[in-house]
Parts: structure tokens; C-alpha cells; sequence
């Protein structure tokens, strides 16, 4: 439904964006996921040419936005809405009115306007706020009227950036409930930029890897998840680990951690992935009785990614580093996951 073809993005002598190749299904959530300055924000403008693209095309449902006269882009850009980390709310304008807003401005009569935004404030949940000022609500009902304001002109896709980052995490996590019903009840495409994996395993269908420039590293969550194969998508999903562990914690597993890499110790921490039913077979500790090895486990969780149960455990090990090798490799033979963690963590 969108195709992003050999996009290039350049602001003077900086490529922001090179040669990007995307192409987004309609109906999914897909994410793009990268470290700050990856470039994820600009490409992200491309789609909506809110950034004009240096080279390359942005085909939505056909049509080549690169190519539309300013009049088509107007109308072709109605199909585009668009969520901001910031909320972009006016603040001289009610809840309702900030809805209102995209609806004056393509002329529609009070009437019109009345009949679509009474079912977005339900659908937000901000019927009771309506005569609200942004100043009078919370960051979470903010984007709440951000999202209801992006859905006023009914838009096939819509875009998010950033949306969460300045929302705490329950918020976060209602935020991004309220886009997976929206994305299943309207059939809405949803392209969601961010930094954080949490977001990409909450509610992503697919999810593409930025790091300068370019797209490193794509597919559907949960295999990215169980297999990252770049280094920078490894650090990304350690980071939901170290963002979990207790500061102390984390202190003192670097320090550890440090220590072996000195030589001075044989510690190693390790990230273990099981899907389905390898969750209950006892691979773990036949690993650790026939290779004579320690293991402390850090930091576990079950999650469902894309309805299927994942689990993840973080575990520091210790023993041998012939054993510990084969312990990782008798693991990896039981259809276990198996990452070292100790440079990402
Ligand atoms: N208008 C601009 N002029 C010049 N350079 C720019 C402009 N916009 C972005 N850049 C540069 O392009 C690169 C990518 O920036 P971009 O904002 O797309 O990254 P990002 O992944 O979204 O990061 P962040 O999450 O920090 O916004 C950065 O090096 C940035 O400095």
C-alpha cells in the first residue's frame, strides 16, 4: 500500500536518508526503529512529503506522490494523517475544536463537523473533556486528541512520531492500545516511528532497523526479536532489558562484565529466546549439570508478540569458557535462542 523506492534524503552534505527500499502492507502496524539521529523522523516526513525526497518515490495505493502537482499533493496528503511526539495542539482551541480543526480548513459545514467529531471524541474516550483547553489536560489525553484530530478526514494511513516518548509508561501503554483498536476497528494503516523496542513489541506487526541512513534490518517482530541479526538491533532489545533490571543491578553487572573483559573474570550474560513449547522442556538446567556451569538469572519475562507466547531470560553464566561454549551450543541445539549480551548491555 506504501512504497517507499530507493528514497534518498539529503540537507546540504548530510544523507539523512539513503536509499531507502520499503514497502508497507495495508492493515499493518509497521515500525521503524533506531537510535537518535537514524534517520527515522526524516524518512518518516518523506511519506507525506513533508520532506521532499532527494531522490527516489513514494507510491500510496498507486500513485506517485513524488510526482503530484501542489493541488493533488493537498488532496493526496488528506489521506495522511499524522501524531506527534509534542501533540501540536493549539492551545486557543478547545478538545473539540482542535478535532474541528482539519475539518474547517476542507470546508466542511458545522453539521458535517458535529457528525464526526462526536463519534472521535468517543472513540478517543474525551466526550467529558470536550470543552476542554489543552492546558487543562494530560499528556495522554493530549495525544488522545492528537490521534482524533489525525483520523477527522479519514485517512488510510496513518503516520506516528515519536508519539509516546514524552508519555510515561502506563500511558504509554494505553496510547498504544488505543492505536491497535483503532488500526483493527478502522483497518487503518499505522507507520509508528520510535526509539523504544517496548513500543515495537506492543503492538507492531513488522518492523524495519534504521541506523544512518539506512534500513538494516527487517521483518516480522517476533523474529526479530527471537534472532536479531545486526548488532544495533541487539543493543536495542538489551536496552528493554537493562531499562527492567534494578539501576543497582545493572551497575553491578557492568562492573562484572568489565571485569571479564579485563581477563579478570568469567563472567558472561546471556540472553536466551524460547517461543512456544520449548518454554517447558528443562534445557537450562540440564545445560548447566552437564557443563558444570553457574547461572543467575538476571531478568525474565513472558510476553505474547503477535498472539504467540515468547520468553526471554537474562542470565549471567559462569564456568569455563570451553564449557560455556558448549552449554551455548547443546542450547542452541534444543531450538533455544542463544545471544551474548555482555558488549550491548
Ligand atoms: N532539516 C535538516 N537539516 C539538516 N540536517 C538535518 C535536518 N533534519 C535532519 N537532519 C539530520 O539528519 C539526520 C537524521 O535525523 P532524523 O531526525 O531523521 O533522525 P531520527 O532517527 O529521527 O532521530 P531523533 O529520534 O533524534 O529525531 C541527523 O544527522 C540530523 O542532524
Amino acid at each position: 500500500m506504501i512504497e517507499i523506492q530507493a528514497v534518498t534524503q539529503r540537507f546540504g552534505n548530510v544523507e539523512a536518508v539513503r536509499k531507502v527500499d520499503l514497502s508497507i502492507r495495508k492493515g499493518e502496524i509497521f515500525g521503524i526503529i533506531g537510535r537518535s539521529g537514524a534517520g527515522k523522523s526524516t524518512l518518516v516526513r518523506t511519506l507525506n512529503l513533508l520532506n521532499r525526497p532527494t531522490s527516489g518515490r513514494i507510491v500510496l495505493d498507486g500513485q506517485d506522490l513524488t510526482s503530484l502537482s501542489a493541488a493533488q499533493l493537498r488532496e493526496a496528503r488528506r489521506g495522511i494523517g499524522m501524531i506527534f511526539q509534542h501533540f501540536n495542539l493549539l492551545s486557543s482551541r478547545s478538545v473539540y475544536d482542535n478535532i474541528a480543526l482539519p475539518l474547517e480548513l476542507a470546508g466542511k459545514s458545522k453539521a458535517e463537523i458535529a457528525a464526526k467529531v462526536e463519534p472521535l471524541l468517543e472513540l478517543v474516550g474525551l466526550t467529558a473533556l470536550r470543552d476542554r483547553y489543552p492546558a487543562q489536560i494530560s499528556g495522554g489525553q493530549k495525544q488522545r486528541v492528537g490521534i482524533a484530530r489525525a483520523l477527522a478526514n479519514d485517512p488510510k494511513v496513518l503516520l506516528s512520531d515519536e508519539a509516546t516518548s514524552a508519555l510515561d509508561p502506563e500511558t504509554t501503554r494505553s496510547i498504544l492500545e488505543l492505536l491497535r483498536k483503532i488500526n483493527k476497528e478502522l483497518g487503518l494503516t499505522i507507520v509508528l516511528i520510535t526509539h523504544q523496542m517496548e513500543v515495537i513489541k506492543q503492538i507492531c506487526d513488522r518492523v524495519a532497523v534504521m541506523e544512518a541512513g539506512q534500513v538494516i534490518e527487517q521483518g516480522e517482530v517476533l523474529d526479530v526479536f527471537r534472532q536479531p541479526r545486526h548488532e544495533v538491533t541487539r543493543a536495542l532489545i538489551g536496552d528493554v532489558i537493562a531499562h527492567e533490571l534494578p539501576k543497582g543491578v545493572l551497575a553491578r553487572l557492568r562492573e562484572r562484565l568489565a571485569r571479564a573483559d579485563a581477563g579478570q573474570g568469567t563472567d558472561h550474560l546471556f540472553r536466551f529466546a524460547f517461543t512456544g513449547n520449548d518454554v517447558d522442556q528443562p534445557h537450562l538446567s540440564e545445560a548447566v549439570r552437564r557443563f558444570n556451569l553457574d547461572f543467575n538469572i538476571l531478568h525474565g519475562q513472558i510476553d505474547e508478540i503477535q498472539g504467540q507466547a515468547f520468553g526471554s531470560l537474562a542470565i549471567l553464566a559462569n564456568g569455563t569458557q570451553d564449557n560455556i561454549n558448549q552449554a551455548m551450543q547443546y542450547l542452541r541445539e534444543q531450538g533455544v535462542v542463544v545471544e551474548e549480551l555482555n558488549h550491548v548491555i
